[in-house]
Formats: C-alpha cells, sequence, structure tokens
C-alpha cells in the first residue's frame, strides 16, 4: 500500500524550535506594498524542462521592467554561457532605475566569475547563498555549523573586494554595489544560527542605513503552516542588530500550497521585500505568485507599484517563455477566473453590473461592490464581453447577457425565461458551451430578428419563409383605431382587418380575425436602441394565443417606437406558426 496508514512513522511535525508568545503581527494589517524582485529568469528559470533562450529572457525582462519592476534576477551567470551573456546584454540594456541581480553559490571561483559577468553595470545585486538547516549540512555538505558560517562570511568578503571595494577596476568604481545573502533553507533552521550567520555576513558586508544589506530568508521548501513562517520572521526582524541597515527579504516556495499566505502573514511580521515569480513559476510547486501578491493588495485599495493593466499581454510573453500554460482558474489573471457559467452567479454578476453602472452615471462614484467578482476586470484589460459564459448550467441572466452586450437588447424578464429554455435545450444537445456567436443567432432565429443590412443574416432570410410586415394604414374612428395591415412572406400575401384603442390592439384583433383564434397581447416594453440622433427602438410583446398556456414571445426592430411593437407583433404570428398554433 503506497499510502501509510500510520504516515506518523515517516513524517513528523514540523519543529519550529521557536517560542514566540508575544509575537505582534497577528494585529497588523498590509497597507503598502514591500520592494518587488522578480526571479522568473533565475528561479523561474532554472525549474523549467526547456530553459529561456536569450531573446525569450530579453522579451521577458522587457515585459518585467514595462510592470514596473525595479529588481530583477536576471540570471546565475556561473551556470551556463547564455546566462553570463544575458548579463552581460542586462548590463548594456537595462534602464538606470532598474537593478540587476544575479545568484551564485558560495564558491570562490565561481563568485568571480559572477561578478565579471557586471562588470560596467549601473546598479547591480550581488546574491549569494548557502544552506544552514542542519540537514543540508548533514547530508549535502558534511559541514559543521561553524564551517558554514566561516564559508559565508569569507564569500561575503570576496564579493566586497571584488565590488563596492574594487579600487583596481575603473569600471567596477561605477557601478551602485548591492549585496544579499540568502541563508537558504532557513525556514528549516534554528533561528539561533540563522540570525548568527547573518550577523556576521553582515559585519563582513558593513552596510549603512542608505546602503542596506538584503537578508533573503528563504523557505526554500514550505514546510509549515504560514504562521509559522510569520514567526520566523518575526524573530529575525526583532533580534538583528541595526536593523535599520538591513532589508528583510521573503523568498516563499509553495510546496504546501500556502506561499501566498505565508508572503502576506510574514510582511506583517516586518518583511520588506518580496521575490517571487509571475504566476507562481519556480522549483517544483514554484515560487510564490508576485501577481497574486500584488493584485490582493490593489482589491485592498493599496496601489502594489506593479501594472497589470493588460494582463493578456503579460500571460502571453510568460507562456511564451516559460512555454508552461498559465493555469485558467490563476487567481486574478487565469482566463476562467473572471467567467461565471452558472445560473446564479450569472444573474448575481447581471444585476450587480447594472446597479454599478446605474451608481456611476449617477453619482460618478466608481467605489466597487459586484457579487461574485473582487476586482473589474476593466482594471486588468479584461472585457466584460469575456465574463458570463453560457453552457447547461446557466440560466436567463447568462444568455439575456450576452444579447444585451451584442444586440443592446434589454429583454424583459419573461423573454429572458422564454429564450433561456431554447439555449439550455441547444447547449445540453451540444454537450458543451455555447459561443457568443452561435447565441446571438439562435436568438435572432427563434425571434425573427433579422436584419436585411447584414449579409449573413440575408441569405437566412431568403431561405425562410415568414411575414413581415409589408404595408398598413391606420384611421381613427371616434378613440378607436382601425386597421389595414399588409402582411407579406416569400409565398403569400395576407390583408388584415380589425381595430382597438391603438394601433398594436388593432393589429392584434385583426390578426385574431383573420386566423379565428385570439391573439392578446399580454406583455409589451420598448426602450431605444443607440444613443444617437438615428437610434432605432426596439419593441417585445407576449401574447397568450386562443386557450394556449404558453406565452408566445416576439420582438421587432424599426426607426418608430410604434412600428417597433408592431414588427413584434407580427414575430409572434411567425413564431406560433413554426410552433403549429396556427396554421398559416
Ligand atoms: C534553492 C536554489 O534555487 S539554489 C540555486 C540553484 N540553481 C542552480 O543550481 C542552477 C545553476 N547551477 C549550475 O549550473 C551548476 O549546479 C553549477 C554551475 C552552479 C555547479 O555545477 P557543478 O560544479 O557541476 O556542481 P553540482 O551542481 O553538480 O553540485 C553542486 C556542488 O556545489 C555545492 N554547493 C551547492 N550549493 C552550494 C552553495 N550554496 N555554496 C557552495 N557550494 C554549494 C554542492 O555541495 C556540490 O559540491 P560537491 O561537488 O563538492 O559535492
Ligand atoms: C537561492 C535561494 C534564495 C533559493 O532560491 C531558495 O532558497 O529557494
Amino acid at each position: 500500500m503506497p499510502m501509510l496508514k500510520d504516515p506518523s512513522i515517516k513524517y513528523k511535525p514540523f519543529d519550529p524550535k521557536l517560542t514566540l508568545d508575544d509575537r505582534q503581527w497577528p494585529s497588523k494589517s498590509l497597507t503598502k506594498a514591500p520592494r518587488w524582485l522578480s526571479t522568473d529568469l533565475r528561479d523561474g528559470n532554472q525549474s523549467l524542462p526547456d530553459p529561456m533562450s536569450i531573446p525569450e529572457k530579453k522579451l521577458y525582462f522587457q515585459e518585467l521592467v514595462k510592470i514596473g519592476f525595479k529588481e530583477i534576477e536576471v540570471a546565475f551567470p556561473s551556470a551556463s554561457q547564455t546566462d553570463f551573456d544575458f548579463t552581460r546584454w542586462c548590463v548594456e540594456n537595462a534602464p538606470e532605475d532598474v537593478s540587476i541581480q544575479v545568484l551564485s553559490p558560495c564558491r570562490p571561483d565561481l563568485i568571480r566569475r559572477t561578478i565579471e559577468a557586471l562588470k560596467g553595470a549601473k546598479k547591480a545585486t550581488v546574491h549569494i547563498y548557502l544552506a544552514t538547516s542542519a540537514c543540508f549540512r548533514n547530508v549535502v555538505f558534511g559541514m559543521t555549523p561553524e564551517e558554514t558560517l566561516q564559508k559565508a562570511t569569507e564569500c561575503t568578503a570576496l564579493v566586497r573586494s571584488l565590488t563596492k571595494d574594487n579600487s583596481q577596476d575603473e569600471a567596477f568604481k561605477k557601478t551602485h554595489w548591492d549585496f544579499e545573502f540568502s541563508p537558504e533553507t532557513f525556514s528549516d533552521t534554528t533561528p539561533e544560527f540563522a540570525l548568527e550567520v547573518c550577523e556576521s555576513v553582515k559585519t563582513a558586508w558593513n552596510p549603512s542605513a542608505e546602503n542596506p544589506i538584503i537578508f533573503n530568508l528563504p523557505a526554500t521548501v514550505e514546510m509549515a503552516t504560514p504562521n509559522v513562517y510569520a514567526d520566523q520572521i518575526e524573530y529575525f526582524s526583532r533580534h538583528i542588530s541595526h536593523r535599520e541597515t538591513v532589508c528583510i527579504s521573503l523568498h516563499p516556495h509553495n510546496d504546501r500550497g500556502c506561499a501566498v499566505a505565508a508572503a502576506e502573514l510574514a510582511q506583517l511580521a516586518g518583511a520588506d521585500r518580496v521575490e517571487g515569480c509571475l504566476f507562481g513559476n519556480g522549483e517544483r510547486t514554484g515560487n510564490v505568485d508576485l501577481v497574486t501578491l500584488a493584485l490582493n493588495l490593489y482589491t485592498q485599495g493599496y496601489y502594489p507599484n506593479l501594472d497589470f493593466s493588460d494582463m493578456s499581454k503579460v500571460i502571453e510573453v510568460v507562456e511564451k517563455c516559460n512555454k508552461i500554460p498559465v493555469h485558467p482558474r490563476a487567481p486574478y489573471g487565469g482566463q476562467l477566473v473572471v467567467c461565471a457559467f452558472s445560473g446564479s452567479h450569472q444573474d448575481a454578476i447581471k444585476k450587480g453590473f447594472k446597479k454599478y453602472e446605474e451608481q456611476v452615471n449617477s453619482t460618478g462614484d466608481i467605489s466597487w461592490t459586484m457579487p461574485y467578482l473582487p476586482l473589474d476586470p476593466k482594471d486588468i484589460g479584461r472585457t466584460y464581453e469575456a465574463i458570463i459564459r453560457v453552457n447547461s448550467q446557466s440560466g436567463k441572466g447568462g444568455a439575456s447577457w450576452i444579447i444585451l452586450r451584442n444586440l443592446e437588447l434589454d429583454l424583459p424578464r419573461g423573454l429572458q425565461v422564454d429564450f433561456s429554455g431554447r439555449v439550455q435545450v441547444e447547449s445540453e444537445w451540444k454537450g458543451r458551451e455555447l459561443k457568443t456567436k452561435e447565441i446571438v443567432d439562435l436568438f435572432k432565429d427563434k425571434y425573427f430578428l433579422y436584419d436585411v443590412q447584414d449579409e449573413a443574416d440575408n441569405e437566412t432570410v431568403a431561405m425562410l419563409d415568414f411575414f413581415h410586415l409589408k404595408d398598413y394604414t391606420l384611421t381613427n374612428e371616434g378613440k378607436n383605431r382601425s386597421i389595414v395591415a399588409l402582411l407579406s412572406s416569400k409565398s403569400q400575401e395576407l390583408e388584415l382587418k380589425g381595430s382597438g384603442n391603438g394601433p398594436i390592439s388593432a393589429l392584434a384583433n385583426a390578426m385574431s380575425n383573420y386566423f379565428g383564434i385570439t391573439f392578446d397581447v399580454v406583455h409589451y416594453n420598448e426602450h431605444s436602441l443607440g444613443k444617437d440622433s438615428n437610434s432605432k427602438a426596439v419593441g417585445y410583446i407576449g401574447v397568450r394565443v386562443g386557450s394556449h398556456e404558453r406565452i408566445i414571445w416576439g420582438v421587432g426592430v424599426d426607426e418608430d417606437v410604434t412600428e417597433a411593437g408592431m414588427v413584434a407583433l407580427v414575430n409572434t404570428l411567425n413564431g406560433c406558426i413554426r410552433d403549429k398554433l396556427v396554421r398559416a
């Protein structure tokens, strides 16, 4: 049996090796953006089955700059010629306010090669790492704690001599140098030892409040709940000496699926900076997802200093370079995240948008209160059209939203119900989602709403046999109106006569007289279409025919509002003929 009935014989609960009873972070809130570092081109890249080529890295780098990243880890220059050459390209091309960060292990030969790649940079961060946990010291390096501390300190001193203290080479003097040290596997290291190593590294680098050292405290493997990581960060933040000379950076991985929560709680605990990747790419389950972190802040009303206004473009670049699709349910960015298929969600969103538009138009207040949608899709460049999609789980709200957005028809409730039944049958029969065009065509067919200016509609009209209102005359007889209406189809012309207290009731009476069955108008709605002076009107009519229970709906569009209603009524006749309630 692969899974143990008693996993405790193999796995032990995580021991945080820390008691922090006076923790402060739980009563704090996130109110500002941290310093962000994108490690897409390093941690993200090293975990790809096919690492990025130089053109791909360039494209990605440019997108990161466009989003607004000011710190970008661009490579592991000692790993490959590609990474070295790409670092050189960044040195030449990075904007002045963007710091290029590169990573090296604590190996002097590799540190030298790494720094060589940065020659001439305007702003650069040298990042070195050494694992500090007992597991790594014992299993990977065979080093004592003292040897670990010594290696970290010596390598820091080496970086210092090759960078900010390098008086030999003019090219190195012009660079603004930052230094980052990662006690790799920090979250599995005893807090006292992590501190001891960092204190020693700090002394070796000699930071200042103006140029702080970056201590990046990674959850290299996420092993515990996010509150444990927050405690570890708060402990470090409270105990490191000369805190003002230190920037505490987070680097959470997502092994337990909690990296975003861990990063948020650890910021409450005092961290100043977050390293991660777009959409959580990175080793194994990935690094923390920076899109989610940034937009979580944004939807609380705090600008994250990262701009995702063109989310589709970001996704296009990420997918092209990583060669991994962004999950359709990735928070905020995923294709399905702003789509509702189910009836009750669609109903709520449709009502929400109506209320929101009224609120904005009447008061100018854009504050967002929308059922089911925490973020206005427009803010990340998504259209409202994509929000509601229709399948067999959808209700009347979904299909009528599509009709509203595409034909500007604001269907009355009864007509929504009538149309939704037809959509339901179609999507069940097809066994899939219906596309917008399919729904629009279904609507036009069901309610004979063809636009003869439209080529495709014209072809349909030429094939179908249904009546349209060719001509009519109305005469007043006191309060009454008499009508003589000429209905024409491909195969016949009919002259109908009747009267009523208005044009619609007169025409209904004329139809009743001709076909020998009552057309009782039980619903009538109209509204204008379009905003300019050439606007048209649409009429919606629901009739009860004879003793039939069902209401038959018709829709008509015309320049004249009365004629729109009459056309709608004629279309109820077409519906009756098609459904065999009336014989032509
Ligand atoms: C958590 C992280 O993401 S850390 C970043 C990891 N990223 C990468 O490894 C990508 C780039 N890496 C590479 O291209 C290669 O691993 C290189 C160029 C760095 C080194 O290659 P090699 O010299 O062939 O070493 P290899 O990768 O096989 O093994 C790692 C060696 O480095 C040592 N090492 C590992 N991490 C460190 C470190 N932080 N500091 C010093 N030495 C280290 C290991 O103990 C091992 O040493 P050993 O050969 O004496 O046992
Ligand atoms: C190099 C360090 C920061 C790292 O990638 C990790 O610990 O995951």
